[in-house]
C-alpha cells in the first residue's frame, strides 16, 4: 500500500463555506444473475472522494479493497535500465485528471480519475502473474498493437511469462483453448489488420468466463472492446469480486465508431478517418467525370457520426455530410432532394457522405418489418447508402431533362480492417502500458484512456453510463456545415432538444466545497486515517 502525504492544490476560488461532512454517495450494481454464491466482497461501490473546490475523484476499485491482506512488493521498474534513470517516472499518489478543462472563475473543479501509469509498489511478483488477453466485438485498426503492446510491456517491464491469448471473443473463455503469447510471437502483428486472437459478438455468459478464469489460474485479465465489451467486463470484474478473486480486470476501450464516453478519442478511428479519404477521394473524381455526377459514400457509425464528420471535415470535397445525430428530411423545401439539385445546377457535381445509422426511421418507413438484432443485441441497421442513392435516383427519373450519374461507394469493412496508422500505433502503446501498469499495481475494473490529454484509469461505469455523440449544437459541427454549406435540416425543436442535453451536469458539481484536504464522501475521516486502515489508494 502506498503512504505518500495527498497534497490539493489550492482551490482556484476563495471557499467561504465552513468545512462540514459530505452527504454518503453509494450506489450498488445490479446483481449477476448467473453466479456462484458470494464469498467474501461486497457489492461494488462508487468509490467518490471530496476535495477542496468542488474536487471530486471519481475513483477505480483496488484489490485490497475486498482482499485487505494482500501484500505488495517494490516496482521492479526501479531496478530496469531503462527506466531507473527516468526522475519521476512513477505516478505520484495524489495525481489525478480533470474530466472538464475548460472551466469559468466560479466554476467547481468537479470530477477528476486517477492518472494511469506505474506506481512504487506493485501487488503482484512477476512470477505469479498469469495474463489473459481478449479481443471482443467488431475489430479495429489497432487492436494486434494493443496485443503486442500488452505481451511485451508485461514481459520487458515486469518480466511477466506467463501470457495467454483468448481466442474467438468472450465465448473463446470457455469454448476454446487458450494460445500462449510470448514477445516472439506477438512480434509484427501490429502491422497488420484484425486481431490476432479473432473477435466475436454474444456468447457473453459472466459466470462460465469467471469459471473459466478461476479454473485457469488467471489474475490479470485484459478485455479489448467497444462500449458492450466494456459492460461485459464490469460484469466480469462484479463476479470476480464477489468470489473474492485475485484477479484484475481491465478495459481496453476499443471502437472506431468513436462512441466511447469520458475518453479524447478511441483508438483506430484516425486510421478509419484516413481510409475513408480514399473513398470520398474515388467517390469525387467519379462525379466530377460524370454528368451531374452525384457520388454517395456510406462510412460506418452506428450511433456516432464521428468518422463521417471528421472524414468531411479532412476532405473538403464533400457537399453533404449525414449523421445519426442530425436528422435529415428529403423532401420540401430545404429537404435534401432540392439541395442536391441545386448544388449540380452550381457545381456540376457533388459528394455525399452518409454515416450508416443515420435517417434509419426514414429508411426503415418502407420496411416496417425489419428489425433484426445481431448476437450482441445491437440493431442491424438497413442500408441507407442504397436507400439514399435508389431516393435520388427516382426523384432525379421524374425529371428527363436532368440527368444524372449517380455512384455509390460501400467502404464499409476497408476502412477498419486495415494495419493502424503511426499515430494509432504509438496511441495503442500507451493504452496498453496504462492497462499493464495499472494492473500490476493492483488497480481492477476500470478502463484506461486519455482524458484531456492525460491517461487515466476510468471507472467502469462512467464508461458504460452512455455513448459519445456528436453534439450538433457544438462548434465542430458547425465547422462541417460551414464547410459544405449544406442546410441544417433542423426545427427550432431539434436544436432546443440538441441544446439541453449539451447543458448536462456531473452529478457531483453541486456537492458543498470542502475546506483543507481531501475527504472520503461520506466518512469523516480524513483520507490519510482511511489509508492507515488499508482502505485508501492515493
Ligand atoms: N450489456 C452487456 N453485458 C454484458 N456483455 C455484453 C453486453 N453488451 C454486449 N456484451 C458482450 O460484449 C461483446 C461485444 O459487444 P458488441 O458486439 O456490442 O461490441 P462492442 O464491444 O460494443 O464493440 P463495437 O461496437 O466496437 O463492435 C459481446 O460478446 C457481447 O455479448
Ligand atoms: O458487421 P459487423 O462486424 O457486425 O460490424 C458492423 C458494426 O461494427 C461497427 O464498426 C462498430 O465496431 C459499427 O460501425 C458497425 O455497425
Ligand atoms: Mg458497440
Amino acid at each position: 500500500m502506498e503512504t505518500a502525504t495527498v497534497v490539493v492544490a489550492p482551490a482556484p476560488v476563495a471557499i467561504t463555506q465552513p468545512p462540514q461532512q459530505l452527504m454518503e454517495l453509494k450506489f450498488s450494481f445490479a446483481p449477476v444473475a448467473k453466479s456462484s454464491p458470494a464469498t467474501k466482497a461486497e457489492p461494488d461501490k462508487k468509490k467518490l472522494t471530496g476535495g477542496c473546490g468542488g474536487y471530486v475523484l471519481e475513483d477505480v476499485p483496488h484489490l485490497t479493497d475486498y482482499l485487505p491482506e494482500l501484500k505488495s512488493y517494490p516496482n521492479p521498474l526501479q531496478d530496469h535500465p531503462a527506466y531507473s534513470v527516468v526522475k519521476q517516472y512513477f505516478v505520484k499518489p495524489d495525481e489525478t485528471v480533470a474530466k472538464k478543462v475548460v472551466v469559468h472563475k466560479s466554476s467547481a473543479r468537479g470530477t477528476h480519475f486517477r492518472r494511469a501509469g506505474p506506481r512504487r509498489r506493485v501487488y503482484f511478483q512477476s512470477d505469479e502473474v498469469r495474463a489473459a488477453i481478449v479481443t471482443c466485438g467488431g475489430i479495429c485498426p489497432g487492436l494486434n498493437t494493443v496485443i503486442r503492446e500488452l505481451v511485451c510491456g508485461l514481459h520487458d517491464m515486469y518480466g511477466v511469462t506467463s501470457i495467454h491469448g483468448i481466442e474467438g471473443g468472450y465465448k473463446g473463455f470457455y469454448a476454446r483453448n487458450t494460445v500462449e503469447l510470448t514477445p516472439r510471437s506477438v512480434n509484427g502483428i501490429h502491422k497488420r489488420g484484425g486481431t490476432l486472437l479473432g473477435s466475436s459478438r454474444g456468447g457473453q455468459d459472466t459466470a462460465k468466463i469467471v469459471d473459466s478464469i478461476q479454473d485457469r489460474g488467471f489474475n490479470q485479465v485484459y478485455i479489448v472492446g467497444g462500449d458492450g465489451s466494456q459492460k461485459g467486463a464490469a460484469s466480469i470484474h462484479e463476479e470476480v469480486q464477489r468470489r473474492g478473486l485475485k484477479c484484475a480486470v481491465v478495459g481496453v476501450p476499443k471502437t472506431i465508431d468513436n462512441d466511447i464516453a469520458v475518453i479524447d478519442k478511441s483508438f483506430g478511428f484516425d486510421t478509419a478517418v484516413e481510409a475513408a479519404q480514399r473513398a470520398i477521394d474515388a467517390a469525387h473524381v467519379e462525379a466530377e467525370c460524370g454528368e451531374n455526377g452525384i457520388g454517395v459514400v456510406k462510412l460506418m457509425g452506428r450511433n456516432s457520426g464521428f468518422i463521417a464528420m471528421h472524414a468531411t471535415l479532412a476532405s473538403r470535397d464533400v457537399d453533404c455530410c449525414l449523421i445519426p445525430e442530425s436528422p435529415f428530411y428529403l423532401e420540401g423545401k430545404g429537404g435534401l432532394l432540392e439541395f442536391v439539385e441545386k448544388r449540380l445546377r452550381d457545381n456540376g457535381h457533388m459528394v455525399i457522405v452518409v454515416a450508416e445509422g443515420a435517417g434509419q426511421d426514414l429508411v426503415a418507413k418502407g420496411m416496417p418489418f425489419a428489425n433484426t438484432h445481431d448476437a450482441s443485441g445491437n440493431k442491424v441497421l438497413l442500408d441507407v447508402g442504397l436507400w439514399l442513392s435508389q431516393q435520388i435516383k427516382e426523384h432525379f427519373k421524374k425529371k428527363p431533362r436532368f440527368p444524372i450519374t449517380l455512384k455509390y461507394i460501400d467502404p464499409t469493412y476497408m476502412i477498419r480492417a486495415v494495419p493502424s496508422n503511426a499515430s494509432d500505433n504509438v496511441y495503442c502503446t500507451l493504452l496498453a502500458h496504462s492497462a499493464l501498469h495499472g494492473a500490476m499495481a493492483g488497480y481492477t475494473g476500470f478502463s484506461v484512456g486519455p482524458v484531456n490529454g492525460r491517461h487515466a484509469y476510468i471507472p467502469f461505469y462512467r464508461i458504460t453510463e452512455k455513448q459519445n455523440k456528436v453534439s450538433i449544437t457544438d462548434r465542430m459541427w458547425a465547422r462541417v456545415l460551414c464547410s459544405t454549406n449544406q442546410p441544417c435540416f433542423l426545427t427550432e425543436e431539434d436544436v432546443e432538444g440538441a441544446g439541453l442535453e449539451l447543458e448536462e451536469e456531473e452529478p457531483h458539481m453541486h456537492m458543498p466545497l470542502v475546506e483543507g484536504g481531501m475527504q472520503r464522501l461520506g466518512q469523516e475521516q480524513p483520507v490519510d486515517v482511511q489509508r492507515a486502515n488499508g482502505n485508501g489508494h492515493l
